[in-house]
């Protein structure tokens, strides 16, 4: 595993580090979120194409071999959705989640969505294997089709309540996980979002947030340009 440092204008004080790969949508969300709490934190890249995550190493991290992982110190968490609930509560400066019960139901029920109902059909292990199977064609329906019926759900889910982000006009949970799964859905899979005009609105605030732009895969110390 190679070792590469970020620095930026995040709090110092923090020891962080984060195993991640410039390329996963997972590592994405905490990134996002690490920068839109000020918060900074060492990179290690974990190459996914080069099998390092079934490293000796990296599986003391995560028998299952996925990234991201965050360690803090003698913490471990090996799981976007649970290193963001953590942060919340050992770094609530810039909360993510909001007070108010609806929002922030809605807002852990749509990083659900993208964390269970969406994501894991498009692991890589699994698009490799269809990739084998079935062939690319194939592969690219069965990424498209998940991740259309997942923003199906979501566009009913946040149409009512969204503002310039997914529950109003502060960036929360919903954001860091939307953001991410957006740009791949409409950077690899080719997703038509006109069908999804809400999500597709919040796409275009996103994408002029500093910290969203900070977050993105090209800009990640391993990204291959
Ligand atoms: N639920 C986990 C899923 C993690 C996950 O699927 N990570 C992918 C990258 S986005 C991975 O490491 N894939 C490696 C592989 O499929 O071998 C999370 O949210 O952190």
């Amino acid at each position: 595993m190679e070792v590469k440092s970020e620095s930026g204008n995040r709090n110092s004080s923090s020891k962080l580090v984060l195993y991640s790969y410039w390329q996963s949508s997972c590592a994405w969300r905490v990134h996002f979120a690490l920068i839109l709490k000020g918060l900074s934190y060492e990179y290690k890249a974990v190459d996914l194409l080069k099998g390092e995550q079934f490293s000796p190493e990296f599986e003391r991290l995560n028998p299952l071999h996925y990234v991201p992982v965050l360690v803090d110190g003698d913490v471990v968490i090996s799981d976007s959705f649970a290193i963001l609930l953590y942060l919340e509560e050992k770094y609530p400066e810039k909360p993510l989640l909001p007070k108010d019960p609806q929002k922030r139901t809605l807002n852990l029920q749509a990083a659900s969505i993208v964390s269970s109902s969406i994501q894991p059909f498009n692991l890589l292990t699994s698009l490799k294997y269809l990739d084998e199977k079935l062939g690319p064609e194939e592969r690219l329906l069965w990424a498209k089709s998940s991740i259309e019926k997942g923003f199906l759900a979501l566009e009913k889910l946040l149409q009512d309540f969204a503002g310039t982000y997914g529950t109003g006009e502060e960036v929360n949970m919903v954001d860091v996980f939307l953001a991410p799964q957006i740009a791949v859905a409409v950077e690899m899979c080719k997703v038509d979002m006109t069908k999804f005009p809400t999500l597709n609105r919040l796409f275009e605030s996103y994408k002029a947030l500093p910290e969203f732009i900070a977050s993105t895969p090209e800009r990640q110390p391993d990204a291959v340009h």
